[in-house]
């Protein structure tokens, strides 16, 4: 379990983080979102005491991170995978943390198998290519047996396989009721891992949800249909928890709460002709650029139609 409480950074004039509070808990994946600079990596890092909160607090477990006589065991956290000697072997990288907590050299064993790095476990660390570096990153922050995991972009450098191979170890550690937090700019990604998500922007937590609610937020699925006659259309489709909208004199009305087969069924009931029947459903990546956009820091022209 993380718990942030009025959590801030600042760096000079700039906040980074501006009291955010959260918890994530335990069982389950929870999605960290927002657009760069959103605050993400800050918040990660105060979470494992690489950075100190000029504000408020955050707890791993109930406690300050640097309270835990032994962290690995409690939070494995993947953060900057280039942060590895680049001389030293895989192998050797981890026997050196394993070392620091008493952890045995069977268990570096088995979590160089389990991230696929056998092969490669005995070369330099620096020759490594990006993806490999990620999966080594993973080994470590796993390798403690944490009831915590955190990682930020881990998925970042990994191909199809080596995605599909993160998926799995994050349900998993999951479904083994672990807590898992991580970072991710591959909405697309998120739907398919996460429980919960956490979207923030410019600091701030802009979103505390499930990626259903989220999509719901945005305004749900949405049918749009077409009639020759859109009164009595409306005046059939009404209900609890049915939006229809359409500009007067229009053939067209956009429905929401009805899913379209339910639309076509009651319009043929009542005779009436539909031209159109279309159902847009909006995606998680809609959702989140509708919820973000006033906290995107760098635009580019090309998707908002203006310079930054
Ligand atoms: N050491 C630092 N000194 C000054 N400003 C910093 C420092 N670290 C981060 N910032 C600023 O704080 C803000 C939040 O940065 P952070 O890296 O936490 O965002 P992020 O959400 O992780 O972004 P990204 O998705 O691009 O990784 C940014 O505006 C960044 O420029």
């Amino acid at each position: 379990m993380i718990e942030a409480r009025q959590l801030t950074k600042r760096y000079g004039d700039k906040v980074a983080v501006d009291g955010v509070d959260f918890t994530v808990r335990p069982g389950a994946v929870t999605g960290f979102l927002g657009p760069n600079g959103a605050g993400k990596s800050t918040t990660m890092r105060m979470i494992i005491g690489l950075d100190a909160p000029t504000a408020g607090t955050v707890t791993v477990n109930g406690r300050r991170y640097a309270q835990h006589s032994a962290p690995l065991r409690e939070v494995g956290a993947l953060l900057e995978a280039r942060s590895i000697h680049p001389g030293r072997s895989a192998f050797d990288h981890l026997m050196a943390l394993a070392y620091t907590h008493g952890i045995s050299r069977a268990r570096v064993s088995e979590v160089i198998e389990m991230t696929g790095l056998q092969s490669v476990a005995r070369k330099r660390a620096g020759a490594f290519s990006l993806g490999m570096g990620q999966r080594l990153g993973i080994a470590a922050a796993v390798l403690g047996d944490p009831q915590t995991v955190m990682l930020d972009e881990p998925v970042n450098g990994l191909d199809p396989e080596g995605v599909l191979w993160i998926r799995n170890l994050l349900t998993g550690l999951a479904a083994e009721g672990r807590t898992v937090f991580v970072s991710s700019h591959l909405m697309s990604e998120m739907a398919l891992v996460a429980d919960h998500l956490i979207i923030v922007g410019r600091g701030r937590v802009l979103a505390d949800t499930t990626v259903r609610d989220l999509v719901l937020q945005a305004g749900g699925d949405t049918v749009v249909v077409a009639t020759d006659d859109p009164a009595e259309l409306r005046r059939v489709l009404v209900g609890p928890g049915v939006e229809i909208t359409g500009h007067p004199g229009s053939e067209q009305l956009t429905v929401t709460g009805l899913p379209a087969r339910e639309i076509g069924r009651k319009a043929a009931e009542h005779g009436l002709v539909l031209f159109e029947l279309t159902a847009k459903t909006v995606s998680l990546e809609e959702a989140f650029m509708e919820l973000t956009k006033e906290s995107v820091e760098y635009h580019a022209a090309s998707t908002t139609g203006r310079a930054a």
